[in-house]
């Protein structure tokens, strides 16, 4: 087995454990924007530390502000942006969506680049609307990564229409320096379904806790101009990287335990409580915080995730070991993330004799015996999870790459084995 596999435990008796997870990546990079363009000095409490939101700190320092270490929290000055300055996104969507109308507020140009995979990801809109909003872009007529922002130290902003079936973040990063724009921002969508609606909502939770005026329509926002407040931002662990961990209790007929899972939230992971019910586990909350329990046996999923895409792989890998077939669906914007992931999964669930195919706008996943091989992961992070679930019940997986979590979850590995195989 080359070095840079990883081989999945199997999990020998039903799980039992608690499983403290880190800060959310989409709460943190929402967090350090409206820091960074608040009117004074804000903290981000226990923030994740992870690619994603090291590439946005250091996108965000680029352009001048600072932001240091202090304990577990990161103390954000904002200060004047500007350039020129160089910008890697990485394959962070969240960066790539939210850094560029960050650079347009800045004086001088704004270089940013990401990953190969960054460059195929869903950005035309984007440089579209900041056109219209009235900022200059030099993408040499690609539609997509690389691009420079010729920030002019200002954007007028108003009202701008949009096709963000692609991807919600367009919507969020708009939606996020508006109140810093000249006329603030009145975004209209038009095209199939925007997904994501928890995002979206994250987002104007967001907005308005740090004081800026959001209006919501059916797919209209509207964000007046006006001051982003400085403040503390306690940021939640990040539910959807619980999902691995809460299948594991599924898949062993263990118990899962998440603590300090919010009770009124707007991560999309909250999702994982009932959909993780309707497969048959026994979800209860209380004082320690989220605890699923399985019994063994679990079926399979009809449902539409179209909410809740980032969910998809984990529960892929669980229907591949369900006892009845499950069909995903609302899931087409999964192929612009960062793999195709509806052909990835497909993919590799076969190779290891799994029998999944390819819908028009997701997946449909009838159980199989499996066999151990090798499980490539694409660069995605949630394909070194998925693969990980299912190597609780099949021995011999192989992930590869699987340093690629470091995405969001950096100490995916160490937290899995603990989980596993407790000393
Ligand atoms: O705004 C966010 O923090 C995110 C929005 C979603 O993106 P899409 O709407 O592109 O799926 C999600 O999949 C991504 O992991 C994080
Ligand atoms: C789609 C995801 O990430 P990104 O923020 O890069 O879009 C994800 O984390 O599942």
């Amino acid at each position: 087995m080359p070095s840079s596999h990883w081989s999945a435990p199997v999990a020998d008796a039903p799980v039992d454990a608690t499983v403290r997870l880190p800060g959310s990546k989409s709460m943190t990079n929402r967090a350090l924007i409206l820091a960074a363009l608040a009117d004074g000095p804000a903290r981000v409490r226990r923030p994740l530390r992870s690619r994603d939101t090291l590439l946005m700190a250091q996108a965000l320092r680029a352009l001048g502000v600072a932001i240091d270490e202090d304990g577990a929290d990161w103390q954000v000055t904002p200060a004047a942006l500007s350039g020129p300055a160089r910008v890697d996104v990485g394959l962070a969507g969240t960066v790539m969506r939210f850094l560029p109308p960050v650079a347009a507020l800045a004086d001088g140009d704004v270089a940013i680049d990401g990953d190969p995979r960054a460059r195929e990801r869903p950005m035309g809109p984007m440089i579209t609307a900041l056109r219209a909003l009235g900022t200059e872009i030099d993408d040499a007529g690609r539609g997509a990564l690389p691009f420079t922002v010729r920030g002019a130290g200002a954007v007028k902003g108003g009202t701008v229409t949009i096709d963000a079936s692609g991807s919600s973040q367009l919507v969020s990063g708009l939606l996020l320096a508006a109140p810093r724009f000249d006329e603030g921002v009145q975004v209209r969508h038009e095209g199939p379904p925007v997904p994501s609606a928890p995002h979206l909502a994250m987002t104007v939770r967001m907005l308005r806790e740090a004081g800026a005026r959001v209006e919501t329509g059916a797919d209209e926002w509207r964000v007046a101009p006006g001051p982003i407040r400085g403040r503390d931002w306690d940021i939640e662990p990040d539910l959807s990287n619980a999902a691995q961990f809460l299948g594991a209790a599924l898949v062993t007929g263990g118990r899962v335990t998440v603590p300090d899972w919010p009770a009124d939230t707007t991560q999309p992971g909250d999702a994982l409580r009932g959909l993780l019910a309707r497969m048959g586990a026994r979800v209860s909350s209380g004082p320690d915080g989220l605890t699923v329990r399985g019994t063994g046996t679990f079926e399979g999923l009809e449902a539409d995730l179209h909410e809740v895409g980032e969910l998809t792989p984990v529960l892929a890998a669980l229907a591949a070991l369900a006892s009845s077939p499950s069909r995903l669906t609302g899931i087409a914007h999964l192929r612009g993330h960062e793999t195709d992931r509806l052909a990835a999964l497909v993919r590799e669930l076969n190779a290891l004799g799994g029998d999944a195919r390819e819908l028009p706008d997701g997946l449909e996943i009838r159980p199989r015996p499996l066999h151990g091989g090798v499980f490539h992961t694409y660069d995605d992070h949630r394909m070194v999870m998925a693969a990980a679930v299912l190597g609780l019940a099949v021995p011999g997986v192989q992930v590869e790459n699987p340093a690629t979590v470091g995405k969001t979850l950096p100490e995916f590995t160490d937290l899995w084995t603990a989980m596993v195989r407790p000393a």
